[in-house]
């Protein structure tokens, strides 16, 4: 069989599976009838149906049928989901990829009673344009396995291999952290009206400065003070600007926002138990 075209059940067609599922057919490495998505309403999946993948709401058949399994549920739908599949998994064949949050590879065997090769990875909603930073981590996958992960998430966006235990530390950092870039996008835009520009000007002014920036720090691979410091003019307005916002607080509700993101995802699976 051709590396690229293995079968892949993603349990859990929801935001980040539909999202995965495009991102790696849009990379040309996958093919969309290779990919089964599940969800207890198919109904919600009509429309990836009819762009060629297939939808079920019968998990243990998807992964009777599939070399890779995708676990894209929620923390608290987890437990059932890996009760009703484990009778269909043969620990030879199958891979395990699983994106849950705060959920160890140790957890996933531990509840499935079957020792299969996990892999943890934690992407974020860019995937779907193929601009996901996903951190991949695994305990027990094979180099090989681990490199297939790998070349999956790379397929649509950056990865890093971390250790499994800061995996909660990255879903604060990258995962979360999408939200708290588009809010901080929202807020300038909110600026951006109050000082003259109609809403949807101002928020297209706002995201191509925010890519901007962030290019700038990966074109260049510098610190965000050195690019700082070239916008800021002696006297000027910028400094004028960011330090009205530092005595607000704004680098200190980031920090914070990310540890209280990072503290919850820990504890996201266990609490439910
Ligand atoms: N959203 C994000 O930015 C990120 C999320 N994650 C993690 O990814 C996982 C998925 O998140 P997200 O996509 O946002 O969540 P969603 O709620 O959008 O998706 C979960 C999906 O699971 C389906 N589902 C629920 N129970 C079952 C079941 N028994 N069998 C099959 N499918 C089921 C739901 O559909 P239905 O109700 O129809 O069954 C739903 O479509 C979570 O663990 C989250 O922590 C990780 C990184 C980023
Ligand atoms: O908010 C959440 O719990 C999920 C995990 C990371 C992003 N969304």
């Amino acid at each position: 069989m051709i590396e690229q075209y293995k079968k892949i059940a993603i349990l859990g067609g929801g935001n980040m599976g539909i999202a995965l599922a495009k991102g790696m057919v849009a990379s040309g490495k996958y093919r969309a009838e290779d990919i089964t998505l599940t969800r207890r309403n198919t109904k919600l999946l009509d429309a990836m149906v009819e762009q060629g993948y297939r939808a079920s709401n019968n998990n243990a058949l998807a992964v009777a049928d599939a070399d890779i399994v995708v676990l894209s549920i929620l923390p608290q739908q987890l437990d059932s989901v890996l009760d009703n599949i484990s009778e269909s998994i043969d620990p030879s064949r199958h891979l395990f990829i699983s994106i849950v949050t705060g959920v160890a590879v140790t957890d996933i065997i531990t509840r499935l009673g079957k020792v299969v090769e996990v892999v943890r990875a934690m992407p974020n909603t860019a995937i779907a344009i193929r601009e996901s930073m996903t951190c991949i981590t695994s305990k027990n996958a094979s180099p090989e396995n681990i490199k297939l992960v790998k070349e999956i998430f790379s397929a649509v966006g950056e990865t890093v291999e971390i250790e499994e235990e800061l995996m909660s530390s990255a879903t604060a950092l990258v995962a979360c952290g999408i939200a708290f870039f588009l809010r901080s996008i929202r807020a300038a835009a909110q600026g951006g009206t109050e000082i003259g520009f109609h809403a949807g000007d101002a928020l297209r002014m706002a995201a191509q400065t925010a890519k901007g920036a962030a290019s700038l720090l990966l074109h260049f691979g510098s610190h965000p003070e050195n690019e700082i410091d070239k916008v800021t003019s002696p006297k000027g307005c910028t400094i004028a600007g960011l330090n009205e916002m530092e005595h607000n607080g704004f680098s200190s509700a980031m920090i914070k926002g990310i540890k209280t993101s990072a503290s919850k995802a820990e504890k996201l699976y266990t609490d439910e138990k």
